[in-house]
C-alpha cells in the first residue's frame, strides 16, 4: 500500500521493522501516535490596527530518549498532520545519530512574506506565549525550520525570557552565535547533507569532478549545499526555488546565485529562467530535493535521471516515488540521515548553552563531519548486511535503538 499521507506510511513502515526485529508489538503502539500535540490559536494585531487570527502547532512525538527536539515551520499549508509526521521523523532522525533528544516539532499556518517584520515578531513572541507550558531545555526545544532563521529564533528566545524572568539559552537553537548560539548552525543542514553526498559516491565510485548535481530548493538548506558542493569542485548543473529553475550543462556560479536570490529575494530574472518543475528532468547524477514534502512522486520519480538521491528535505519522496526510485537503483540517502546535520549543531549548542561554553567553528565542523561519516557507515554497513535499501537499514537501526530504551526503562518485554 503505498497510496497513504505520509503519517500511515510512517507507521507502517515502523511497524515493518517492528516486526522484523521481533520487538515487542507494545513498541509500535508507544511509536504511533506522538505523546501530545499542542494547537493554539494567535489572534494577531495588524499594522493596520485589524485583528487576523493564525493556527498553530507543537508536537512532541517521543521524549524517550531525551526532551524534544525540532524546528518550526511558518508556511500557509502547515497542519496538524504535517506537524506529527514531521515530528515523527525527528524521533527517527534523533535515535539514528545517537543524540540526547526526542522528536517534536511546530509551525504556524502563515505565509511569512504577507507579513511586515513587527508583525512576524508580535506572531513569533505570541506563539512561544501560547506554547510556553509544553517547551522548555528538559522538555522540548525548538529550532530553525522552513520560514524560520536565527532572527526568528532570537525573538523567541527573548519572549521565553521574559515570560520565565531568567536567561534559559538551552530553551531553542538555531540563535545567533552573538546570544549563545552554536557557530555552524546555520550551514549544519547543508554541510551535513556534503557529508552524506560524499560517503556515497565514494561507495559508489562516482568522482568528483565528473558528475553533475541538480538541487530543488535555494532556501538555507539547499544554498549551503550548493555552495558547499561547488565548494569542493562539484559541478552543480541546475537549482530550482518555487519561482524558477536555473540551468548551466558547465556548471551554475553559486556564489553570485546565492547574492542574487538575497538581493531579490528569489531565482526569478536570473539568465534565462526555466519552470521549476524542469528541475527533475535535468541530466543529473545526483539530485537533491531541498524543498518541502512530496515532490518526488509518481510523476516525476520517472523522469529523475540521477543515481544518487539525497533527501535533504524532509519526506520528499512519496510512497510510490519511492518504489519507482527502487525499481529503477537509485542509491536514496534517507532524510532522517540526509539532513541530520542540522539537529546535530543544535544537539552541540545545546551543550555548549549547558555548560557555559562556546566552541570555535573547525571545532563544530570538524565533529559534525566524523560523527556524520559515522552515521552514514553504520547504515551503509545495516544495508549491506541485510541487502536493503538505505532508507530501510535507517528504519531498522533506529527502531531498534528506541525498541531497546523501552526495554531498558520498562516500558515494554
Ligand atoms: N533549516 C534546517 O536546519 C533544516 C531543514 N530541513 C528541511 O529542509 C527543507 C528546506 O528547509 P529550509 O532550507 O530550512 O527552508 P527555507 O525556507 O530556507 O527554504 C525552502 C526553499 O524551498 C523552496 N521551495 C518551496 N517549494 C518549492 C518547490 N515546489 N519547488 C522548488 N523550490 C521550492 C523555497 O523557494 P521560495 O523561497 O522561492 O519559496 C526555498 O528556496 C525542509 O524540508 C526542512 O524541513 C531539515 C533539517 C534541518
Ligand atoms: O535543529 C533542530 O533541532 C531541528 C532541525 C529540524 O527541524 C529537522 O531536522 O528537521
Amino acid at each position: 500500500m503505498t497510496n497513504q499521507n505520509p503519517t500511515d506510511r510512517l507507521r507502517n513502515q515502523i511497524k515493518e521493522v517492528v516486526e522484523e526485529l521481533h520487538l515487542s508489538p507494545s513498541v509500535y503502539q508507544i511509536l504511533k501516535y506522538p505523546k501530545h500535540t499542542f494547537s493554539v490559536s494567535i489572534p494577531l494585531e495588524k499594522d493596520d490596527g485589524t485583528v487576523e487570527n493564525f493556527t498553530g502547532y507543537r508536537a512532541v512525538h517521543s521524549d524517550l530518549l531525551g526532551p524534544g527536539k525540532g524546528g518550526i515551520r511558518f508556511h500557509p499549508d502547515v497542519n496538524q498532520e504535517e506537524v506529527i509526521a514531521l515530528s515523527m521523523w525527528m524521533t527517527l532522525k534523533t535515535a539514528i545519530l545517537k543524540l540526547p533528544f526526542g522528536g517534536a516539532k511546530g509551525g504556524i499556518i502563515v505565509d511569512p512574506n504577507k507579513l511586515s517584520k513587527r508583525e512576524l515578531q508580535q506572531l513569533s513572541r505570541q506563539y512561544v506565549q501560547n506554547i510556553e507550558p509544553v517547551i522548555g531545555p528538559q522538555k522540548d526545544i525548538p529550532a530553525p525550520d522552513v520560514n524560520t532563521d536565527g532572527r526568528v529564533m532570537g525573538w523567541m528566545m527573548d519572549e521565553f525570557f521574559k515570560l520565565r524572568g531568567r536567561n534559559v539559552p538551552g530553551f531553542i537553537t538555531g540563535k545567533p552565535p552573538v546570544i549563545g548560539g552554536s557557530e555552524g548552525r546555520v550551514e549544519a543542514t547543508g554541510h551535513g547533507v556534503v557529508v552524506n553526498i560524499l560517503q556515497a559516491m565514494n561507495k559508489l565510485g562516482m568522482d568528483k569532478g565528473d558528475n553533475k548535481v541538480a538541487i530543488q530548493g535555494f532556501g538555507n538548506v539547499g544554498s549551503v549545499t550548493a555552495q558547499t558542493l561547488y565548494e569542493k569542485g562539484l559541478n552543480v548543473v541546475a537549482v530550482a526555488d518555487i519561482d524558477a529553475m536555473v540551468y548551466d550543462e558547465e556548471g551554475l556560479n553559486i556564489p553570485e546565485m546565492i547574492d542574487y536570490a538575497k538581493e531579490n529575494g528569489s531565482l526569478k530574472g536570473y539568465t534565462s529562467n526555466e519552470n521549476s518543475n524542469e528541475i527533475f528532468e535535468v541530466d543529473c547524477d545526483i539530485f537533491v530535493p531541498a524543498a518541502l514534502e512530496n515532490q518526488i512522486t509518481e510523476q516525476t520519480a520517472p523522469k529523475l535521471k540521477a543515481s544518487i538521491v539525497a533527501e535533504a528535505a524532509n519526506g520528499p519522496t512519496s510512497g510510490e516515488g519511492d518504489q519507482i526510485l527502487a525499481e529503477k537503483g537509485v542509491f536514496v540517502i534517507p532524510d532522517i540521515l540526509c539532513n541530520a546535520g542540522g539537529v546535530m549543531v543544535s544537539s552541540f549548542e545545546w551543550m555548549q548553552n549547558d555548560s557555559h561554553d562556546h566552541w570555535a567553528e573547525e571545532v563544530v565542523n570538524d565533529r559534525l563531519e566524523k560523527d556524520m561519516a559515522k552515521a552514514f557507515e553504520e547504515v551503509f554497513s545495516m544495508k549491506e548486511a541485510n541487502n536493503e535499501t538505505m532508507r530501510h537499514a535507517a528504519y531498522y537501526l533506529a527502531v531498534k535503538r528506541l525498541g531497546d530504551a523501552m526495554f531498558a526503562r520498562g516500558w515494554v518485554d
